[in-house]
This record gives C-alpha cells, sequence and structure tokens, in this order.
C-alpha cells in the first residue's frame, strides 16, 4: 500500500527549485541501486518549472543523463514544432541541454508524425512503446516507472484525464486518445490512471488557489470519476508539491506546524 505525503512550500518557485532538487537526488539514488531510472514528464506551467529549475541547478549532471529512460504522461495531439507540445516545452526547459540518450527518448507521436492525424493510432502506437519497454518484472504491458510527475487542473484533471471523461472510465488500455479536451489544445494522447498507477512513485506537483478545492476533495477521499487526479496514486509513494496557496483548503493534519 503506497504512502500520502505532503509538503507545503511557500510559493511556486520554491516548489520548482526544491522539486528539481528532490529529481536530482531521487535520480541519482535510483541509478546507483539498479544502473538506470525512468521518469514521466508532465506538461503544464508547474510540470515545466520543474525542469527548468533542473537544467539550471548546479547538482544537474550528478545525473547520468545516459542512462535515463523518459517518457510522457500525456501530450498535446499537434504538430512536432508547436510551442504548445509537451515534448517541445520540455526539450527546451531541459533534454536539449543534457546529454540524454536519444533512444531512450520516448515522446508522443506529434499530428504531422507518421501517424498523421489519426490520434488513435497515435496512441496504440504510444502503448506498444509502453509494451515493448516492460520488463517480466513489471507484471504487464506497462513499465514500473520510477517516477511520474504530474499536475494537475482545478477541475481535478491530471495528465489528460478529464472528470467524467471517456478516459477516465478506462481499465483496459494503458494509453488513450482524448478528443474535445476541456483544456485547449483539444486532441491529445494521455495515460490511463490504470497505467499511472503503475508507477513505483507518483509526484504531484501544483501551486495556486485555482487549485485548491481539487487537491482538498483528492485528499479527502474523492472518487476518481469526479477527481481523477485522486486516481493518482503511486505504488509505493503519493508524494504531493504544493504551494501554500494549493493546500489552502487542506486540513491543519497535512499543513507544516506554524513557526
Ligand atoms: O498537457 C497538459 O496540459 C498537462 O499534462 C496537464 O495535466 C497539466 O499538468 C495540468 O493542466 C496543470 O497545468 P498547470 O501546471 O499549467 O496548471
Amino acid at each position: 500500500m503506497s504512502g500520502t505525503e505532503v509538503v507545503v512550500y511557500a510559493n511556486g518557485e520554491l516548489l520548482a527549485a526544491a522539486a528539481a532538487a528532490r529529481l536530482v537526488t531521487r535520480l541519482v539514488d535510483l541509478q546507483t541501486a539498479k544502473g538506470s531510472a525512468s521518469l514521466v514528464l508532465t506538461g503544464g506551467g508547474t510540470g515545466i518549472a520543474v525542469l527548468e529549475q533542473l537544467r539550471r541547478s548546479p547538482a544537474r549532471d550528478a545525473v547520468d543523463w545516459s542512462r535515463l529512460d523518459l517518457y510522457w504522461g500525456d501530450e498535446r495531439f499537434v504538430p512536432a514544432d508547436d510551442d504548445e507540445r509537451n515534448e517541445k516545452q520540455a526539450r527546451e526547459a531541459l533534454l536539449d541541454h543534457v546529454p540524454v540518450d536519444p533512444k531512450r527518448v520516448h515522446a508522443m507521436a506529434a499530428s504531422d508524425g507518421e501517424f498523421g492525424d489519426d490520434v488513435d493510432a497515435a496512441a496504440a502506437a504510444y502503448a506498444r512503446v509502453l509494451a515493448d519497454n516492460a520488463r517480466p518484472e513489471d507484471h504487464g504491458d506497462v513499465p514500473s516507472f520510477d517516477i511520474c510527475l504530474l499536475g494537475l487542473g482545478g477541475e481535478g484533471h491530471t495528465a489528460s484525464v478529464f472528470p467524467e471523461s471517456p478516459a477516465v472510465y478506462e481499465t483496459e488500455r494503458s494509453v488513450v486518445a482524448v478528443r474535445n479536451c476541456p483544456k485547449p489544445p483539444p486532441t491529445r494522447v494521455s495515460l490511463t490512471l490504470p497505467a499511472i498507477r503503475q508507477s513505483h512513485d507518483v509526484w504531484l506537483m501544483t501551486t495556486g488557489e485555482a487549485k485548491a478545492d481539487a487537491v482538498a476533495l483528492a485528499l479527502s477521499g474523492a472518487g476518481e470519476v469526479q477527481v481523477p487526479v485522486a486516481g493518482a496514486r503511486g505504488r509505493r509513494r503519493t508524494l504531493w508539491l504544493l504551494d501554500r496557496t494549493a493546500a489552502g483548503k487542506l486540513s491543519k493534519v497535512y499543513l507544516p506546524p506554524t513557526a
């Protein structure tokens, strides 16, 4: 049974810097223990801010970037050079500045890629990428990601899994196409909650008062259909990294003791 932990930071910038520091430490520990590590990246302002802080970190290159397997939790189904692409934002923020192994960077297809505008084919192809990278000890078609980074929306979405959406009801497939997404761009590819739950660690990172209700609902036992982020749990650990405003509606038990 995984443990849920909540850490609250004074502001969003401190959250991003601290999350980047946590990532360096955790990735180095994993690589020391087992020779490699796997990390699922997220889109969104907080997720990209963490990558930017990681690029600027003096400890950045303690990570052996050549032994890191990189995936995405979701992707906007737009052309590869579209600024809305999570992959493009991640490359500009970090990946183009560190010596990752291109064979170990597993991006989701773009709408001008090999599948054209067929978002279902793009989703199915990514499911095959996950299956190809799963090992026997993963007991299925999805790797047991070491760390899955996720953001969340004010109505409780995570990745591109939205409340009451077809994606949130998916129990079999690991990756699905998302259409008419409430958050633009409207067409996306996303891991499903069962795939996210393959992760050893899930880190939920968010800031801002607009997220406070979703955070409080998810941490007070809300169901995943209405609050999908409530279903984003790690097998070993579920870590919530929040700024004070996003934590503003949590019961005192989660908040740091007042100084
Ligand atoms: O591709 C996406 O849009 C993200 O994966 C999405 O799930 C994001 O993480 C949240 O919407 C939070 O975004 P913000 O951090 O910008 O609020």
